[in-house]
C-alpha cells in the first residue's frame, strides 16, 4: 500500500540573505515543514534562529533563492502582498509581542478580524480563547500595558490562533512563563495545531521541550553564516539584481 507523500507547508530552498550590504550572508539549504508537523528549532545565540522565522513570516525578504509558504514564494511578493498573505495565513508569536498598547487584550485578537475576513473570530470565540490561556473576561478587557509579561505573551499567541492560521511561527513563547503556565500553553497550542491541521515552527532556548515536538531541527545544521568576501560579494550582486528586477 503506497501512502500518500506529505503535503509541504513550508519550502526553503537555497536561500541567500544578509540584513545589509556588507554584513554576513546567511544561508539556508534546504528546510521543508509538512502540513500539521509540529517542529521544534534548536540554536545558539546569534545563530539565526529569528532573522530565519523573520524571512518565513515575510518580515524580512531573502535576496536569492526560494522560500514558499502554502506553494506560494514569499520572495516573489510586494510587501503589500506579504502583508496579506502573512495576515491570511500566518500566526506570528515573536519575543515583542507586537500588540497595540491602548486597546484591550480582548481587542487586540480581534483586531486579526480587520486584516483578514477569513480570520475574523467573534467577540465569544475570542473571549473563549483567551479563556483557555488562563485570561479571564476581565484581563481580557484590561488594557494589555496592565497585564504582566507573560499575560501579555498568552495575549500574543491568542491573536496568533485566532482564525486558525495554516501556519503558527513562534519566537520564545513560553519564556516569561511559570513552569504550569507553560505547559497549559503548550497543550493548548498543539491542541489547535491538531484540532486544525496548522504547522508549528517554534523556536525555545529551553531544550527540556523539544521531545514534546514530531521533529527538532537544528540551526547550526541548516544555517551558515559566510563573512567571506567573494561570496559577500556574490550574494550582493544577486541582491542587487533582484531589487532592481
Ligand atoms: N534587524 C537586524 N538588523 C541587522 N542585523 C540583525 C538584525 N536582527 C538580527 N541581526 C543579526 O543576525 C544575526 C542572527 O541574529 P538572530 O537574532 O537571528 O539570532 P538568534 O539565533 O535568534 O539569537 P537569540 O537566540 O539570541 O535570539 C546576528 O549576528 C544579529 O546581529
Amino acid at each position: 500500500m503506497s501512502s500518500k507523500p506529505a503535503e509541504m507547508i513550508l519550502n526553503i530552498n537555497q536561500l541567500r540573505f544578509a540584513w545589509q550590504k556588507d554584513a554576513p550572508v546567511m544561508s539556508v539549504d534546504n528546510l521543508q515543514v509538512a502540513r500539521g508537523e509540529r517542529v521544534f528549532l534548536q540554536g545558539v545565540s546569534g545563530s539565526g534562529k529569528s532573522t530565519l522565522l523573520s524571512l518565513i513570516g515575510g518580515v524580512a525578504v531573502a535576496q536569492a533563492g526560494e522560500l514558499s509558504v502554502l506553494g506560494q514564494d514569499l520572495t516573489g511578493m510586494s510587501a503589500k502582498q506579504r502583508d496579506r498573505f502573512r495576515a491570511e495565513h500566518l500566526g506570528l508569536i515573536f519575543q515583542q509581542f507586537n500588540l497595540i498598547p491602548y486597546l484591550s487584550g480582548l481587542e487586540n485578537v480581534l483586531l486579526t478580524g480587520r486584516f483578514s475576513k477569513a480570520r475574523s473570530v467573534t467577540e465569544t470565540q475570542a473571549k473563549q480563547l483567551l479563556s483557555e490561556l488562563g485570561i479571564d473576561e476581565a484581563l481580557a478587557k484590561s488594557p494589555v500595558t496592565a497585564l504582566s509579561i507573560g499575560q501579555q505573551q498568552r495575549v500574543a499567541a491568542a491573536r496568533a490562533l485566532a482564525g486558525n492560521p495554516e501556519l503558527i511561527i513562534a519566537d520564545e513563547p513560553t519564556s516569561a512563563l511559570d513552569a504550569d503556565t507553560r505547559d497549559s500553553y503548550l497543550a493548548l497550542l498543539f491542541e489547535q495545531c491538531q484540532t486544525h491541521g496548522s504547522s508549528l515552527l517554534f523556536v525555545s532556548h529551553d531544550q527540556s521541550l523539544a521531545s514534546r515536538f514530531d521533529r527538532t531541527v537544528k540551526v547550526a545544521e541548516i544555517i551558515q553564516w559566510s563573512d567571506d568576501r567573494d561570496t559577500q560579494s556574490r550574494e550582493l550582486k544577486a541582491t542587487a539584481e533582484v531589487t532592481q528586477a
